[in-house]
């Protein structure tokens, strides 16, 4: 039996408890073999010895531990009125008795991190030592579950109710220093010191000198059940605003207010209650494929798998300070990379630096950056006019306007002043990065870098490959996605790439529900409560944030790639001739008085009508009607149509890079799991017959596409069309 968890009694009495097993010590719970039920063998072990005085649990490999194993989370299924949920021991019942009201004290010896169930168990252990910079949270609800292992009972009995609400809805963790303030942890100690200090204070709270504390029976930080109820209730309230069609957020706080009336143990029952049907909702499946689906993004057959090094980025080179250059080094500065900021003449140079330093005013003006901090960042990046600057650097970032003739012109240039190991990357969203390298002998570092606006809030980059860009390329500005804490996809060529091709009939499909007679407020509101940040006529508005041309071109664009399948509403033309950008002119579908809330137009009235004369569907004047639900249909399905083709044609490497792309770059809510999961999760079929029937209606925008048609036919899921496909096929 392979051993996760071992046991070491020191001359000292007492005896250190090991987890061990990579990548995170994770506490499995499903089997006979797994880390809990080891960890209980142990604990168990440890109390009947009589050479035991206390104990002390560390996590092996500089972890403490990352919690329960989602992978067998996820794999959990109902059966009948009950679920497969992992519980080979009782966890809690585990942790109430045996180790928090156990015979023998045991303390927590936390390095790295303890998240989720692994800091459960710490907070069962009758104290807690950290090192510096660990890492302390209850992460449970990013993935559609709540604490499960007597977090939500323990948490408040720590730190406070208000803290412990916020720490878990916020699921962000603090450091070691903050939860000492808190009262989280008992001491800090170095690394080197951390399991000596463990073990003194173990040894501490047997002979008295330390308090020996259970913390479910605490109760001095929790104030009168009125205040504590009132809070709960405000949180509920909050969490109304905040989290739409998930359950878990207010059954974690059904779970907190049962543990406050009732008592920690009733606490720890009502988790134990809710945990299996949490894990099995739509919810939980949707969150739990998104987290493994950003791990996988990271890796790519053939390029992070051949054992090669990426080379460390200390230095890049921003060509452009537009809108885009000056988010993408403002990304870049925030981690700490030195920037040269390159543009054509000083007055632009100026207007660039001042741009990012309004990017890095906002955060202050948002508490998340001080005054110092500001100034210090901003420090990092140098203005440069010429490309002989750039001869030291790591990497170039182009992001000027999408001209071809002027990119191959820089991209000549850079190869004539940058080192040969530079990377150079084009931040461009529509020209094929084989033709921005045509004039140049280095097509082999040349790369896509596509950042999402504002580049450095956007969490998503689009990696583009070009025929002949080498793995190195590739692993080098994964690697740098890595060290600016986005989440990278890559992707081959095409017109839109990942994201914008598979939303492209998101936008246009809304503009044909309104040629239909639909109202775009009403799409908006309905496409809103579907999860989505912002309705599709609101977010045109977003487009039009980084400039109206490029919105109005990529149409053109869509139309000329995929000319069977656009549908290009007139309402946006007509809107622009009347200079109505959105937020830019304070008028577009809505109006705008000074903010950026939106308030209704009165006078699109006349827009709409003039739209739908033109397009001549509804030549009787009769509006069609349409339920909700058809709404969201008729908006998504076109888009599941068009991620089905992508993924015929290898556009990405799997299809879970679409989910990402779709979650990361578009807001399509993670809760659902990404575009493909959730077509996945409403049925192919559904889909198929759905478009089929709109398609006689309404035309060609919503003819199945061809994989979709050999996924219905061949019985298989739409996440396996990569697996079925078809070279050289563009049905
Ligand atoms: C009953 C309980 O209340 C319920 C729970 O405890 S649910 C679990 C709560 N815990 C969490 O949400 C923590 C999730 N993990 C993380 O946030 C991060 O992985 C981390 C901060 C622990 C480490 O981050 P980092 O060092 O960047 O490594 P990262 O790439 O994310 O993870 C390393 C590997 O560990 C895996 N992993 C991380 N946490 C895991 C977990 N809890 N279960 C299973 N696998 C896990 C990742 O999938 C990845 O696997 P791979 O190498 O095969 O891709």
């Amino acid at each position: 039996m392979e051993r996760v968890v071992t046991m070491e009694v020191g001359d000292d009495g007492v005896a250190l408890v090991t987890l061990n097993k990579p990548p995170v010590n994770s506490l499995d719970n499903s089997s006979p073999n797994s880390l809990m039920a080891q960890l209980k063998e142990m604990i168990t072990e440890a109390h009947s010895r009589p050479d035991v005085k206390a104990i002390v649990i560390q996590g092996a490999n500089g972890k403490f531990s990352g919690g329960a194993d989602i992978g067998s989370l996820q794999s959990v299924k109902k059966e009948g009125q009950s679920t497969t949920y992992p519980h080979y021991i009782r966890g809690s019942s585990f942790f109430n008795h045996i180790i928090e009201e156990g015979p023998k004290p045991v303390v927590a010896a936390i390095d790295g991190f303890a998240l989720g169930g692994g800091l459960e168990l710490a907070m069962a252990s009758n104290a807690r030592v950290a090192v510096p910079k660990a890492q302390l949270g209850l992460p449970e609800l990013t993935l559609g579950i709540i604490p499960g292992l007597g977090g939500t009972a323990r948490l408040p009995r720590l730190v406070g109710l208000k803290m412990a609400i916020d720490m878990m809805l916020s699921s962000k963790p603090i450091s070691s220093e903050d939860a000492k303030e808190a009262g989280l942890i008992d001491a800090v100690a170095s690394l080197e010191e951390l399991v000596p200090v463990a073990r003194r204070w173990a040894l501490d709270i047997v002979s008295g000198k330390h308090p020996w504390r259970r913390s479910l029976a605490l109760t001095d930080r929790l104030g009168s059940k009125e205040e504590s109820v009132g809070l709960i209730n405000q949180a509920r309230a909050m969490a109304k605003k905040s989290y739409r069609n998930v359950p878990h957020p207010f059954s974690m706080l059904d779970a907190v207010e049962e543990g406050i009336t009732n008592g920690g143990h009733a606490g720890t029952l009502k988790e134990e209650e809710i945990s299996p049907l949490l894990v099995v909702s739509p919810t939980a499946k949707g969150l739990m494929h998104i987290f493994f689906a950003q791990r996988s993004a990271f890796k790519i057959p053939g390029v992070t798998d051949k054992g090669s090094k990426a080379h460390t980025v200390k230095k890049v080179a921003v060509i452009g300070g537009g809108l885009m250059g000056s988010g993408i080094a403002t990304a870049l500065i925030l981690s700490g990379i030195k920037v040269y900021l390159k543009e054509i003449n000083s007055e632009f140079l100026q207007a660039g630096i001042q741009r990012i330093e309004e990017n890095l005013k906002s955060r202050v003006a948002k508490g998340g950056m001080t005054q110092a901090k500001l100034q210090k960042t901003l420090g990092l990046v140098k203005g440069i006019l010429d490309y002989e600057d750039c001869n030291d650097v790591d990497i170039v970032i182009e992001a000027v306007v999408e001209d071809i003739s002027l990119k191959q012109r820089i991209f000549a240039d850079l190869e004539k002043y940058c080192k040969p190991t530079c990377l150079l990357a084009s931040n461009t969203s529509t020209i094929d990065i084989g033709v921005i390298g045509a004039n140049t002998k280095s097509q082999d570092r040349i790369i896509g870098a596509h950042f999402f606006s504002p580049a450095h809030v956007m969490p998503l980059l689009e990696i583009v490959r070009a025929e002949q860009t080498s793995s190195q390329a590739i692993q080098d500005l994964i690697e740098l996605a890595k060290v600016i804490r986005k989440v990278p996809i890559v992707v081959q060529s095409c017109v839109g790439f990942a994201v914008n091709r598979i939303f492209f009939p998101y936008f246009q499909a809304a503009g044909l529900l309104v040629d239909l007679g639909l109202h775009p407020y009403r799409i908006d509101a309905i496409i809103k409560d579907f999860g989505m940040p912002m309705g599709p006529f609101r977010q045109f508005l977003l487009a039009d944030l980084s400039g109206i041309q490029i919105a109005s071109a990529t149409s053109k664009m869509y139309k000329k790639a995929y000319p069977e399948r656009v549908y290009l509403s007139a309402l946006s033309d007509l809107l622009l001739k009347d200079n109505r950008l959105g937020e830019k002119t304070q008028k577009g579908y809505y109006i705008y008085k000074g903010s950026r809330k939106e308030q209704p137009a009165p006078e699109l009235e006349g827009y709409l009508a003039e739209s739908r004369r033109i397009a001549g569907f509804i030549p009787d004047g009769k509006a069609i009607t349409l339920t909700d639900e058809e709404i969201v249909e008729m908006i998504f399905y076109p888009v599941v149509n068009e991620a089905s083709r992508a993924l015929e044609e290898n556009v990405v490497v799997r299809s879970s890079d679409l989910d990402i792309a779709s979650v990361l770059g578009m807001g399509f809510p993670a809760y659902r799991g990404g575009v493909v999961f959730w077509g996945d999760s409403v049925g192919r079929e559904h889909i198929y017959s759905k478009l089929n029937q709109w398609s006689s209606q309404y035309g060609p925008f919503f003819k199945p596409s061809g994989p979709l048609e050999r996924a219905v036919h061949g019985k298989y899921q739409l996440a396996q069309i990569v697996g079925h496909s078809r070279a050289g096929s563009r049905l």
